[in-house]
C-alpha cells in the first residue's frame, strides 16, 4: 500500500488497498489532474447561479476545451478515465471519492462527503447517486484481490432516511454469502448512527467467455 492520497486527510482510495495502484499501464497523472479538476468544475457550477454573461462566458471556455480534447478520444482499451488508480475514484468523475479507513478483503469501512453536484433536492443527495455509490463500493469487494471478475446482477437500495450532501458520512459494505458464483454483499450509508440507506446486492463471478 502506497501513501494515503486523501485530500482531506486519512484513508486512502480502495483501489489502492485493493494493490491496483501497481497496475500503472493507463497510469497518467496529468490526465488525474484534468479529471480532478472537472469534478471540480461540476461541483462549482451545481451550486453557482452566475449572471448571464458569465455563463456564456463560461460555457464558450468549456466548449473550448471539448474542441481541444475531441480529437484525442480513444477506444476503450486504450482509454485513461476510470484507470488512475493512485487518485480518488480513479479519474471517472461520475463516481463520489470513498476514503477507505478499513478493509479486510471481506468488509471495508470509509467515509465519503458527496458534494452539490450530487443534490437531489431539498437538501438530500440523489437517490441515483447514492445507488452508484454502492454499486461501485460493494462491486470493488466483489472485485477484491485475487477473486474472479464479477458484475452486479442485482442492487436493492433502501432510502430510510434523508442523505445529507456536504456531510461526512461513514460507508460500509461486506460479503455476506458466496455461493458458487454468486456472492451476496450488503452495505450500508450512516450520518453518525443513524443507518440512511442500506443495500443489498448480488454480484455474479464471470467465466471465462464473459471477459
Ligand atoms: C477496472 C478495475 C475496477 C474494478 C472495480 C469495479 C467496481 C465497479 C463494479 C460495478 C459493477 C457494475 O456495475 S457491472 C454493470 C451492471 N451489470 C451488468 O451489466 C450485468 C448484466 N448482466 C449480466 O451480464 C448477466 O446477467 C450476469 C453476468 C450477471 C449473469 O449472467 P450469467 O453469467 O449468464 O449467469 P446466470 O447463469 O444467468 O446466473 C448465474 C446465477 O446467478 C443467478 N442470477 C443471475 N442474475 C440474477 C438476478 N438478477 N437475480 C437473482 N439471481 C440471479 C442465477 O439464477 C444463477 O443462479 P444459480 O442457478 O447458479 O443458483
Amino acid at each position: 500500500m502506497t501513501a494515503p492520497l486523501d485530500p482531506r486527510g486519512g484513508g486512502v482510495d480502495l483501489n489502492i488497498w485493493l494493490g491496483r495502484d501497481a497496475e500503472t499501464d493507463h497510469d497518467d497523472p496529468a490526465f488525474a489532474r484534468l479529471a480532478g479538476a472537472l469534478v471540480r468544475v461540476q461541483e462549482v457550477v451545481s451550486g453557482a447561479r452566475p449572471p448571464p454573461g458569465l455563463s456564456t462566458e463560461a460555457a464558450t471556455t468549456l466548449g473550448r476545451v471539448a474542441d481541444q480534447l475531441e480529437p484525442y478520444d480513444v477506444d476503450e482499451a486504450a482509454q485513461v478515465a476510470g484507470r488512475q488508480f493512485r487518485h480518488f475514484s480513479r479519474g471517472q468523475t461520475l463516481l463520489p471519492a470513498v476514503a477507505v479507513d478499513t478493509y479486510d478483503g471481506q468488509r471495508v469501512d470509509g467515509r465519503v462527503t458527496f458534494g452539490r453536484f450530487y443534490l437531489g433536492s431539498n437538501g438530500a443527495v440523489h437517490g441515483g447517486a447514492i445507488s452508484l455509490l454502492f454499486d461501485d463500493l460493494l462491486g470493488q469487494v466483489a472485485n477484491g484481490p485475487d477473486a474472479p471478475r464479477a458484475r452486479t446482477a442485482y442492487l436493492h437500495v433502501n432510502f430510510h432516511r434523508i442523505t445529507p450532501i456536504g456531510v461526512e458520512l461513514s460507508c460500509h459494505a461486506g460479503i455476506r454469502t458466496v455461493e458458487g458464483r454468486k456472492v451476496h454483499i450488503d452495505g450500508e450509508l450512516c450520518h453518525g448512527e443513524e443507518v440512511v440507506a442500506s443495500a443489498e446486492g448480488l454480484f455474479v463471478r464471470l467465466e471465462a467467455h464473459q471477459l
